[in-house]
C-alpha cells in the first residue's frame, strides 16, 4: 500500500521554506497530502491570498519543483476553531494518511493525542523563510522575490498580489486612525 504524509500549511504565500520542507517530506513517503488551512480566510494582512490562489501558487511551485502531480493532492481545510476535535475534523476531510510531517508543534500535539505518528521536519532558514516575513518586505517595499519559488513571484505580479497587501496595510492604518480620533460631540 502507498505511504501517504499529511503537511499542512496556510501557505500566505509558498516560500522556499515550504519547498525544502516539502522536499523532505516528499523524500519520506509516496505521496503527500497538502492541507490548506484557514481556508476560509483572505484578504487581511495575515491572510491575504485566497484558497483558489494559494493552490495556484502550490501547484505551479511544486512544477517548478518537478514533482509530479500525481504524488500529490491539495485539500482546503477551512478552520473549525475548536482545537480538541481539529485533528478528527481533518481525517474526516482527506484521504487515508500514515504520517503527519509539521513544524507546528499545536498541529503536532492534536495528532500525537489521536495516535498519530508524527515527524517533526526540518526547519530552513526560519529567519527569512517565513510567509510573514515575505508579506512584512512586500508591505514595506522590499525585495521579496527571493524568498518564494520563481513561479510563484511571478504568479504573485500576475495578480497584482503586493498592491493588494498593500492596500491592506493602508486602509487597516486608516481605519486605526479614525479609531483613534477624538469623538466630536455635534453642537444643538
Ligand atoms: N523555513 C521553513 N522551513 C521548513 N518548514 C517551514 C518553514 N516555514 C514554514 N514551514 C512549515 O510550513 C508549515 C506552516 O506553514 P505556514 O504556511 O503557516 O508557514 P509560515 O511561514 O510559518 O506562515 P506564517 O509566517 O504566515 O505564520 C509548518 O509545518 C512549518 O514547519
Ligand atoms: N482549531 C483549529 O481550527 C485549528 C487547530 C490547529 C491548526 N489549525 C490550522 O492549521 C493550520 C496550521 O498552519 P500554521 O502552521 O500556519 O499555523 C492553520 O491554518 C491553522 O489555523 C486549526
Amino acid at each position: 500500500m502507498v505511504k501517504r504524509g499529511l503537511f499542512v500549511g496556510r501557505f500566505q504565500p509558498v516560500h522556499n521554506g515550504h519547498l525544502k520542507a516539502l522536499e523532505f517530506v516528499f523524500s519520506q513517503v509516496d505521496e503527500v497530502i497538502i492541507g490548506i488551512g484557514s481556508a476560509q480566510a483572505s484578504h487581511t494582512l495575515k491572510n491575504p491570498f485566497t484558497t483558489s490562489e494559494r493552490m495556484e501558487m502550490l501547484i505551479r511551485a511544486l512544477d517548478e519543483a518537478e514533482f509530479p502531480k500525481k504524488r500529490y493532492y491539495l485539500i482546503p481545510l477551512p478552520d473549525i476553531n475548536f482545537n480538541a476535535i481539529w485533528a478528527t475534523y481533518v481525517v474526516s476531510m482527506v484521504p487515508r494518511f500514515d504520517v503527519v510531517f509539521t513544524g507546528n508543534s499545536l498541529v503536532a500535539q492534536l495528532f500525537r493525542e489521536k495516535g498519530y505518528e508524527v515527524i517533526v521536519q526540518p526547519m530552513f532558514r526560519k529567519d527569512i523563510l517565513s510567509a510573514t516575513e515575505v508579506r512584512r518586505r512586500m508591505v514595506s517595499g522590499e525585495p521579496w522575490e527571493d524568498l518564494v519559488p520563481k513561479s510563484v513571484a511571478e504568479f504573485i505580479k500576475e495578480i497584482h498580489g503586493v498592491e493588494r497587501i498593500q492596500m491592506l496595510a493602508t486602509n487597516l492604518e486608516k481605519n486605526e486612525k479614525e479609531l483613534q480620533a477624538p469623538i466630536r460631540i455635534p453642537e444643538f
